[in-house]
């Protein structure tokens, strides 16, 4: 997950290629509380790893109930059969309201049950989004709930620590039009309350969302409960019922997630060699709602097939075709219809989809805001969003995307990167999309092409000791960008030589063919970069690389042409999305001459020398300083003087002297530096 600030997406040119899709959210908190409820022990397959899931789990754990992580992946919920083992506790559900609304239920009825008290909260937002209609019908039930806040939100107490009778005679009216998930939490409650007769819920005004009730119903059934549903009006929960598990049970991958898959395809011309976009774990049979999704790409072109659990598309009419859709049925996914309709043929319009006001942010409000900076001409009324895409190439904007804690906001917008004016779109905040999808921009850059040039590199070069490492690690980790550290290829040419038996003094390199056979074993040697370890033939020589006599040994053999020539395809390949930072000596000059930025990076002899001591003592190795700073200069001197590739500042570069400045100085220079070059607006 990119934990960044913020994440700059290079325009991107074409994708291709499988993508697999975490599991849904509306099924995973669905069946954690479903298999606490049951009896029996419930072993979950391909459950979703994320915030909200995780909020979840932590609650059912401070429940009581026992959730074992297995060593096959499943995670198994021992069910607590409706007993209630904690009876007082307090529950942050962060911003999940798979969480919030169907805990408040199952907690107000088992707290009347069994004399129970719980706190429930979340995050600010969480305390601005409606439930009241939620407790007017656990009130009805007898249920006490108080709001410790502000009246119709959480945060929420639930029971008094007292039992108390509940009341079932006559039908509970729950409101259908605000949230579906209000439903949702009273069908998933209510069985616990239905031993010796049947329970009606009735649902005042027009359901909304009923692909989700589906979920809920769908689910219920496969824990041994069938709700009677009379239209959308009326269910009623069977007296007798009661959750049994269902042994195991499979999580399918979220529809919603894959509408920016879907979308991507609809939109991306197909990547040389590929045929478009495949997910896995989602197909025509899905019980999740918003797979109809599929339907709305269809009607803006989309050339989609797929069988019952994976889906393939590929880019069918171009632009895409404007609609004019209800989009009720699918609330979720179809804020990705917003940006696909920035690349359609005229204005489209998406109604009926007054619940986005109501989610993790007022979403008619954000997707408008954050077209209009891409350059699209929006309108919004109460329950629709109508969106004119920019009229031409030059109408497009390069935008900060601002993403209001909202994952769908991040992930949808991902796609504006498309833009026919190859222009980079910026996305604040990324790592938002760990309430559903922690992986989504990882698995978005591995089936998405550009052409190495849009691909920004940041490139220090500069003399030993001087910080180069330090500062390219910490820029990369600021902005999400892969690293290069280049010195580390011709140290690992250095060790691969001595293990080899190959000579790398003065005289060895110039005996005949000495050169050739170094290029050959830099062309030949196997190396593998995993995180922060580098390993040589599967060997993990990361820390037999940081010796000095390491260093001189590659400085040595970086002055063959040989070695430079077979190691430049190996640093071009480090050239990935989203970007790439590189530190060396001629990163600027011969590996990335096109660079956006490059930057000398020096400082002092005698400060590098005091620098390099510290590092060393501090990993507990034996130095000198006199013979430290005698080392570096001879380095420095040669490798300047050295006919290929010389460590030079690019005449580009600017130049940073950081004998005077801490690493943090420095960082924050080269981000001012970065934030120039970038087509961004200054925040
Ligand atoms: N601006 C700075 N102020 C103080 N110390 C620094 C500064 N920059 C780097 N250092 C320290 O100097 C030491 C050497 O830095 P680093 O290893 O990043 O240098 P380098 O240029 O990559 O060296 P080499 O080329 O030999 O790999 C590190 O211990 C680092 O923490
Ligand atoms: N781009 C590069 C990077 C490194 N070298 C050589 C010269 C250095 O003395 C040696 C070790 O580099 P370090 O790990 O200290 O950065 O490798 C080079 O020639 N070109």
């Amino acid at each position: 997950m990119y934990s960044t600030d913020h994440l700059d997406i290079p325009p991107l040119a074409s994708a291709g290629g499988t993508v697999q899709l975490p599991g849904s959210k509306s099924i995973s908190n669905r069946v954690l509380l479903l298999a606490a409820l049951s009896t029996g022990h419930t072993d979950i397959t391909d459950l979703l790893d994320s915030d909200d899931t995780q909020v979840m789990l932590q609650a059912l754990a401070t429940l009581g109930c026992q959730v074992e992580h297995r060593s096959n992946g499943e995670v198994r919920v021992h069910g607590l059969g409706g007993t209630l083992p904690v009876k007082t506790a307090a529950l942050f559900l962060g911003n999940a309201g798979t969480a919030m609304r169907p805990l408040t239920a199952a907690l107000a009825v088992l707290a009347s049950q069994h004399g129970g008290q719980f706190d429930l909260s979340g995050v600010a937002r969480m305390h601005e989004r409606p439930i009241g209609d939620l407790v007017d019908a656990l009130r009805q039930l007898g249920c006490s709930v108080t709001y410790t806040l502000n009246d119709g939100y959480p945060p929420l107490r639930l029971g008094t620590g007292e039992p108390t009778e509940l009341t079932i005679d006559a039908p509970i009216q729950i409101r259908g039009d605000v949230s579906s998930q209000f439903l949702t939490a009273l069908l998933l409650t209510l069985p616990l309350a239905a031993r010796t007769r049947d329970i009606h819920i009735d649902v005042a005004g027009e359901l909304i969302s009923r692909p989700y009730i589906e979920i809920t119903l769908n689910l219920m059934q496969r824990f041994g409960v069938d709700v009677k549903r009379d239209e959308w009006k009326r269910f009623t929960i069977p007296a007798g019922s009661q959750y049994r598990s269902p042994g195991r049970i499979p999580v399918e991958g979220d529809a919603s997630s894959a509408s920016y898959f879907i979308a991507l395809g609809a939109i991306a011309p197909c990547s040389p060699g590929c045929d478009g976009i495949s997910i896995k774990g989602v197909g025509l049979a899905s019980i999740q709602g918003d797979i109809r999704f599929i339907e709305a790409a269809r009607l803006m072109g989309a050339d989609l097939s797929g069988d019952a659990s994976t889906l393939h598309i590929r880019r069918g009419a171009w632009p895409l075709k404007a609609i004019d859709l209800d989009c009720n049925h699918i609330p979720d996914a179809a804020m990705t219809l917003a940006v696909m309709a920035l690349y359609a043929d005229g204005p489209s319009t998406l109604r009926n989809i007054a619940s986005w006001r109501v989610k993790e942010t007022d979403r008619i409000v954000a997707m408008a805001t954050e077209c209009r900076k891409l350059g699209a001409l929006v309108e919004e009324g109460p329950d629709f969003i109508r969106i004119t895409p920019p009229a031409s190439a030059e109408a497009w904007s390069a935008a900060s995307i601002h993403t209001y804690d909202d994952h769908r906001v991040a992930m949808c917008f991902s796609l504006a990167a498309f833009n026919p004016a190859g222009l980079p779109v910026r996305i604040e905040d990324p790592k938002c999309v760990g309430k559903t999808f922690p992986d989504y921009f990882e698995t978005l850059f591995e089936v998405c092409q550009t052409p190495p040039a849009n691909i920004p590199v940041i490139c220090i070069d500069g003399p030993t000791a001087s910080g180069k490492g330090t500062l390219a690690a910490a820029l990369a980790h600021r902005l999400g960008y892969h690293l290069l550290d280049s010195g580390a290829l011709y140290r690992l040419v250095g060790l691969a030589a001595e293990r080899a038996g190959l000579a790398t003094d003065e005289t060895a390199l110039k005996a005949e063919n000495q050169a050739d056979r170094l290029g050959e074993l830099a062309s030949s040697m196997q190396v593998r970069f995993t995180g922060d370890h580098i390993l040589l033939n599967e060997e993990d020589v990361t820390e037999l690389l940081r010796s000095e006599s390491a260093g001189m040994a590659a400085s040595r053999v970086s002055a063959v042409p040989q070695v430079r020539s077979a190691l430049l395809g190996l640093q071009h390949d480090f050239r990935q999305l989203p970007g790439l930072v590189a530190d060396g000596r001629d990163m600027g000059t011969v590996v990335f001459p096109d660079a956006a930025l490059k930057v000398f990076l020096t400082a002092s002899a005698s400060q590098r020398a005091q620098r390099r001591h510290k590092q060393l003592i501090s990993k507990g190795f034996a130095a000198n300083i006199d013979d430290l700073l005698a080392d570096l200069i001879r380095r420095d001197e040669r490798d300047s003087s050295r006919s290929h590739a010389p460590l030079r500042p690019a005449e580009d570069a600017l130049q940073l002297d950081n004998s005077g400045l801490s690493i943090e100085q420095s960082i924050d220079q080269m981000l001012i530096w970065w934030q120039d070059k970038t087509a961004f607006p200054k925040v």
